[in-house]
């Protein structure tokens, strides 16, 4: 990782750390209670509230991630794209932004393009891209796993390339807490939006069910032939004989998933550029995480604030 990275990373977990559990009790007149005030044994992974319903509450519980149909409309996904262009045009610039290659065109002097660029992250400071993570649908799924102070900790948007043939498109498996080790982590979510349709030929997000109720498990970079992008963990032991499960999705469809779960996607065998959107969100505390909103990581207020 390079300073830059490192720094941000420390800042996050810096932050992040400080939250604790009796920061996230929220309000009672915003429709949600704590969690430990209402199902304690029978659900430690959802918040009550009235938008999920019992079977999806359930779902979640037991496998760790959710998928809702087409929540993101065509024409966001279009805008969304339209500004992912113009950024890997350089025709617009963000001082904060990540732009990363795949690790195995890293090195050639390539023209700007979106066919150069695999993944951003840090968009928050694209009012275009970060209308992604303030739509009214989003938060309100988002909401019933963070609790109504809502912040978004981190965003991508991944681009993911055609193989070159050695595997490098692969996001080999892992868990999202490894990179952002805070807590609580039963209330951070990730949402993962399909910007076009996604099946195993292009690389889906592939889940091992239930895995969220396990612990961080050690992480380092696979010993694969090909190569492997910077900052591409992997979990080293993960049991190969678990249950892997391949999401097609639609455009528009979301993914919500705990941060504990185990996940990844495969190689991109198409010769099309397989995009996705990602935010993680997490709970903001009653007092405010007020350094978090100065920092590039740290984004707050996406839903007003219960006093
Ligand atoms: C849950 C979720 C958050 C999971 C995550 O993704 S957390 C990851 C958080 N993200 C990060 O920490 C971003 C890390 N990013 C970076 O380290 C850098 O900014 C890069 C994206 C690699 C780009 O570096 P930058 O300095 O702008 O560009 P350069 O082209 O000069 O590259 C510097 C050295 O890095 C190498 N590099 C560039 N791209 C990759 C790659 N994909 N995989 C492996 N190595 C790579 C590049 O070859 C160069 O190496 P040297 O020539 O110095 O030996
Ligand atoms: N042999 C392996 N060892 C470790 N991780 C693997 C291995 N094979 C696949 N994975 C990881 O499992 C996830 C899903 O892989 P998947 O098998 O779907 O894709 P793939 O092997 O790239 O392509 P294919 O669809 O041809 O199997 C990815 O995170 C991938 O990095
Ligand atoms: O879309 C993918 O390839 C998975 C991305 C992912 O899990 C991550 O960046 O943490
Ligand atoms: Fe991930
Ligand atoms: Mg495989």
């Amino acid at each position: 990782m390079d300073a830059r990275a490192a720094a941000r990373l420390r800042t996050v977990l810096g932050h992040l750390g400080r939250l604790e559990p009796r920061d996230v009790v929220a309000h009672p007149t915003s429709g949600t209670v704590s969690p430990t005030s209402f199902h304690p044994q029978q659900f430690q992974f959802t918040l009550d509230n009235s938008i999920l319903s019992l079977e999806q509450r359930q779902f979640y519980e037991e496998n760790g991630y959710l998928v809702i149909k087409n929540l993101v409309s065509d024409e966001d996904i279009q805008r969304f794209r339209d500004e992912f262009g113009k950024i890997c045009r350089k025709e617009v610039k963000l001082d904060r932004l990540v732009i990363m290659k795949d690790v195995s065109i890293s090195k050639l002097q390539l023209a700007p393009s979106e066919k150069v660029v695999t993944k951003i992250q840090d968009f928050q400071e694209d009012p275009e891209l970060f209308r992604y993570c303030t739509l009214p649908q989003i938060l309100k799924y988002v909401e019933c796993f963070t609790g109504p102070n809502i912040m978004a900790m981190h965003t991508m948007l991944i681009n993911k390339p055609p193989d070159t043939g050695k595997k490098t498109s692969r996001h080999p498996l892992h868990q999202d807490l490894h990179y952002f080790p805070c807590g609580p982590s039963n209330l951070i979510v990730c949402a993962w939006t399909a910007m076009e349709h996604i099946d195993r030929n292009n690389g889906c997000l592939v889940v091992l069910p239930g895995t969220h109720k396990g612990s961080l498990k050690p992480h380092d970079y696979p010993k694969w032939e090909g190569g492997v992008n910077k900052m591409y963990h992997g979990i080293q032991d993960y049991d190969e004989n678990s249950a892997r499960v391949h999401l097609v999705m639609e455009k528009g469809d979301t993914v919500f998933f705990h941060p504990l779960l185990i996940h990844g996607s495969g190689r991109n065998k198409t010769q099309g550029f397989r995009k996705v959107g990602i935010p993680i969100a997490a709970p903001i505390g009653k007092d405010g995480c007020v350094s978090c909103s100065a920092t590039p990581y740290g984004y707050d207020g996406l839903k007003p604030k219960n006093p």
